[in-house]
């Protein structure tokens, strides 16, 4: 990557590209003196930087824990290729994954049933073999989300599809009635597990989202374009998609996450404005020009 800048006609040693271990490298290059901001990409991480930071200015893209709320007027077709598309792409391992679902108690037995057959025709595998649903990225990830499964399980969540795990590889798991006592209900599972919390109002929809330490992305079904933008507003994160699943989107659209998802925004206007810093140089003449009015 740095080589394509050099050939674009950076200066060298205007970009350098250092690589380690962040836990013995990171710490160095976040607190040291010379550094101007720091912008990142990551979970828990991000956080404990932007605690050591100080004055230094951020641009943090943290986790998520993007709900889709799905009324009873939706296109349940729709909605429910979103909710696969949404929570299992990349076996579930995108900051803007769909990560809970919020559907009216009134259509949630038929939104559960078509995400089910959908769910039912995933591939799993090895990524060599182009499967759907791959390992998760570590053991303790693997570990972490089966601890939430189990938790969910133990409390009364009905699990869809039977448990199945081989090391890393977590085959994908709906989780029907959800509820709020639940660590599956907020947590961030970065992996194939997906919650259904069933809702019996809109209102519902919008205090679970907005009462979780992630602020995203959401997004909402419903063919009613007035109250999808009603809702929209009244959700606190960063973007809200109707009738989509999350997504970054190019990268010139802003993206930025509230409270534990993020600081600042993205974009490659809001990034060049966050990396630069407004000086003002103010030139006294001896005498009064007409530029000082
Ligand atoms: N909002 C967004 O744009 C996105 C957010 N995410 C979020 O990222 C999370 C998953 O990613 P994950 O990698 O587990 O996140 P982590 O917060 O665990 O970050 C891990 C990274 O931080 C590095 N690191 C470790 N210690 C330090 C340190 N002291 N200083 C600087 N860097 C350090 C690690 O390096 P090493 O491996 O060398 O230890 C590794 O590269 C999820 O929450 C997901 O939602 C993911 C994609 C996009
Ligand atoms: O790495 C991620 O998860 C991305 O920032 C999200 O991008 P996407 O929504 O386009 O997958």
């Amino acid at each position: 990557m740095v080589h394509c800048f050099h050939l674009a006609g950076f200066p060298k040693g205007l970009i350098s590209c250092v690589t380690g271990k962040g836990s013995e490298i990171g710490d160095f290059l976040t607190m040291h003196p010379g550094i101007g901001c720091i912008t990142f990409t990551g979970g828990d991480t991000g956080i404990a930087i932007s605690k050591k930071a100080g004055m230094i200015p951020l641009q943090m893209e943290l986790g998520g824990k993007d709900a889709c709320i799905i009324l009873d007027d939706a296109d349940l077709d729709l909605a429910a290729a979103n909710v696969v598309k949404g929570g299992f792409s990349y076996s579930g391992q995108r900051c803007t994954a769909v990560k809970v679902v919020l559907v009216m108690e009134s259509v949630a037995d038929t939104i559960v049933e078509k995400v089910n057959a959908k769910v039912a025709k995933m591939t799993v595998g090895p990524p060599e073999e182009n499967c759907e649903i791959t390992p998760v990225v570590t053991e303790s990830s693997a570990n972490f989300i089966e601890g939430l499964v189990m938790d969910a399980k133990q409390k009364g969540a009905k699990l869809c599809q039977e448990y199945k795990r081989e090391g890393n590889l977590i085959w994908p798991l709906l989780v029907d009635h959800v509820r709020p006592d639940m660590r599956l209900a907020w947590e961030e599972p970065f992996g194939p597990v997906l919650p259904v919390i069933r809702i019996n109002s809109v209102e519902e929809g919008i205090h679970h989202c907005n009462a979780s330490n992630f602020g995203l992305q959401g997004c909402i079904f419903t063919k009613d374009i007035n109250k999808a933008i009603m809702i929209s507003d009244a959700m606190e994160t960063g973007t809200v998609q109707i009738n989509s699943a999350p997504a970054r989107g190019p990268d010139h659209f802003p993206f930025q996450g509230l409270r534990d998802s993020g600081i600042g925004s993205q974009g490659i206007t809001n990034s060049i404005l966050m990396m630069t810093k407004v000086k003002s140089t103010v030139i006294n003449l001896p005498t009064p020009s007409f530029t000082m009015g």
